[in-house]
């Protein structure tokens, strides 16, 4: 048994200052040469537990979890990619976050997304409230730890950056989370922690740093242990074309060990390939790397934790976020990803969306959110949308119209898809922020019901009254030709008329108003109107208040779904049509115990 560093990431919106977290992390333990600065890592920063030592002092003494750890893990690869590609099977594969958030500007789109994918994979997370130097009036003080440098501050300065710290409080809480300030937190197992820093001057890094530690220790310990000799699991990270090596693969080992010649196996979009390690490498040290073209280093094995660069045969076809088996005779590996791959990509629905997205941890989050918000997905797969899926899109929106969409997270589209997009009617909710685009999507649903609704309710019948204007008798009969006046509601051409016992009168020809035929009409409006069948005299009289006749079907449906639409005197003469109707049939427009 061996413990590991712990593997921590930085996730936040874009511009809060995730890199310059990183580089002043890595920056700082280069310039501190004499504590045996960093190893670097493929897609990784590894700070040796020394030099964290050396820059936190007597903030971490108390600490037992820095005699055991080797060092902290930083991934350099920022943002949600980070999480979504550093996956491990049913988790993610950091073991500890930072959400960056920008003290000045609090929680954006991007913000929110990383706390998901936090909540989502339950990864224990700090929250670094940075850019505090911004806050008017701030003093700096270089590398300073929070504490010191706080207390050095005007007292307006202070006040204000308190009022900051209660926002995201506010905010944390709305979504569930207890937290504040870290120098304030009682519970360190139920509360997030706030560490207000300077990503830019180095303020408060010291105790963020520390705080990582007292994380590990708190959650960590178990976790961290792993087997020197089984056989390694990691994560694809990136695929890399590589001159002189051909296609590469980065990746992050997180157990065991692998071997030059070991056999892995790997995701493809759609199978499991097994191939053979040509080589591993390893960046040189940073020095190094400065003065020779070469970059990397030829090693024979590597534990974990580390980053490298693995060439076999074979890899064009891997997906990034592909998880890495070393394999052994009659081991299921390659069962246990296929598995893997097709919790993620099969989904039975016949008819649902297509979700797309770049690897196979975005499109894992991307696939989680749309079962959570109840959307059923057809198909879902890794890659760049094509000509197929708007093919199979619009396959499905034949039956489905709500479903016969592409769902796309951080893809491109092909020119060809993009043609054939155009030429359809298929719609494409795509971007890089994932819960904005399923907000989209689920905003064009809301907006087509409604549309929906609207066209239901102009198609449905509804209460209307007329009366009949006295001496302006145009024509007896076939049609009767009258003037009316419209008491209340609309009416448009073809519907029925009856009278006020439920008698039938006739069914609208036509209407007319100074010359002009009218397709509709409404209260107030005073026409002439042509009634098929009807009689003067017979059928009605002059002076007879008329009814439009409503279906007793289109009454149910305006009862259940519309009767908030009606206007007052719409609702009254439903009241009163009601009533005639059951004057001839008292169970009229009652609902049955099955409807
Ligand atoms: N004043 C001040 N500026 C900062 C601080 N941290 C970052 N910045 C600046 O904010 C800008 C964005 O910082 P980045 O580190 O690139 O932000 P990021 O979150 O990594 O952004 P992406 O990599 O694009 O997602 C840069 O101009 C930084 O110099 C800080 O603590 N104080």
């Amino acid at each position: 048994m061996k413990i590991r560093s712990p593997i921590v990431s930085v996730l936040g919106h874009v511009d809060h200052g995730k890199t310059t977290l990183l580089d002043f992390i890595r920056g700082s333990t280069i310039a501190s040469k004499e504590a045996g600065g960093i190893t670097q890592h493929i897609g990784a920063t590894e700070i040796p537990i020394d030099t964290v030592e050396n820059i936190c002092g007597t903030f971490i003494e108390k600490l037992t979890i820095k005699d055991i750890i080797p060092g902290l893990f930083f991934i350099d690869t920022p943002g949600h990619e980070a999480f979504t590609s550093l996956r491990k099977r049913g988790g993610a594969l950091a073991d500890l976050a930072i959400l960056v958030v920008d003290i000045n500007e609090g929680f954006k789109p991007q913000t929110y997304e990383a706390l998901n994918i936090l909540k989502m994979y339950k990864t224990p997370f700090i929250v670094a409230a940075n850019k505090m130097d911004k806050i008017f009036g701030w003093e700096i003080h270089e590398f300073d730890s929070f504490s010191k440098s706080f207390s050095t501050q005007a007292q307006s300065v202070q006040q204000e950056l308190d009022k900051r710290i209660y926002e995201i409080v506010g905010i944390l809480h709305k979504e569930g989370f207890q937290s504040e300030r870290f120098d304030r937190v009682s519970d360190f197992s139920s509360q997030i922690t706030i560490i207000p820093i300077s990503a830019k001057t180095g303020e408060g890094i010291i105790e963020l740093l520390a705080m990582l530690l007292g994380l590990a220790q708190e959650y960590l310990t178990e976790q961290l242990k792993i087997e020197e000799n089984s056989p390694a699991k990691g994560t694809v990270l990136e695929i890399k074309e590589e001159t002189g090596l051909g296609v590469t693969i980065d990746t992050i080992i997180y157990d065991g060990i692998v071997k030059k010649n070991d056999e892995i196996a790997l995701m493809e979009t759609e199978d499991v390939l097994t191939t053979k390690i040509r080589s591993i490498l390893r960046p040189l040290p940073l020095e190094e790397m400065r003065d020779s073209k070469k970059k990397f280093k030829k090693v024979d094995e590597v534990v974990a934790a580390a980053g490298i660069k693995i060439v076999a045969p074979k890899l064009e076809n891997i997906v990034s976020g592909s998880p890495l088996r070393v394999t052994r005779d009659g081991d299921h590996v390659k069962e246990d990803i296929l598995k893997e791959l097709e919790d993620i990509t099969i989904h039975t629905n016949d008819n649902g969306v297509m979700a797309k997205a770049d690897t196979l941890g975005s499109l894992e989050a991307l696939v989680n959110l749309l079962q959570d918000m109840d959307i059923p997905i057809r198909i879902a797969e890794i890659g760049d949308v094509s000509r197929r899926d708007v093919i199979n899109a619009s396959i499905v929106k034949q039956e489905d119209p709500n479903h016969g969409v592409i769902i796309a997270f951080n893809v491109k589209v092909h020119p060809k898809a993009e043609e054939e997009l155009n030429n359809s009617d298929i719609k494409l909710f795509s971007g890089n922020v994932i819960y904005k685009i399923t907000e989209d999507y689920d905003a064009w649903i809301k907006e087509r019901e409604e549309e929906q609704k609207k066209k239901w309710m102009d198609a449905i019948i509804k209460p209307a009254k007329i009366r009949v204007i006295p001496k302006l008798v145009f024509r007896q009969s076939k049609p009767a030709i009258v003037g009316i006046e419209v008491i209340s509601g609309s009416i448009k051409q073809n519907y029925s008329l009856m009278d006020l016992n439920g008698n039938f009168v006739g069914t609208i020809e036509g209407m007319q108003d100074k010359g002009d035929n009218l397709p509709s009409i409404s209260k107030g409006q005073k026409i002439a109107m042509a009634i098929k069948d009807a009689i003067v005299g017979k059928d009605f009289e002059e002076g007879d208040e008329l009814y439009v006749d409503i279906p007793e079907k289109h009454y149910k449906i305006l009862e259940r779904e519309f009767k908030n639409k009606l206007t007052e005197d719409e609702f009254q003469t439903l009241n009163e049509i009601i009533e005639i109707k059951r004057k001839i049939d008292p169970n009229w427009g009652t609902f049955g115990l099955f409807e």
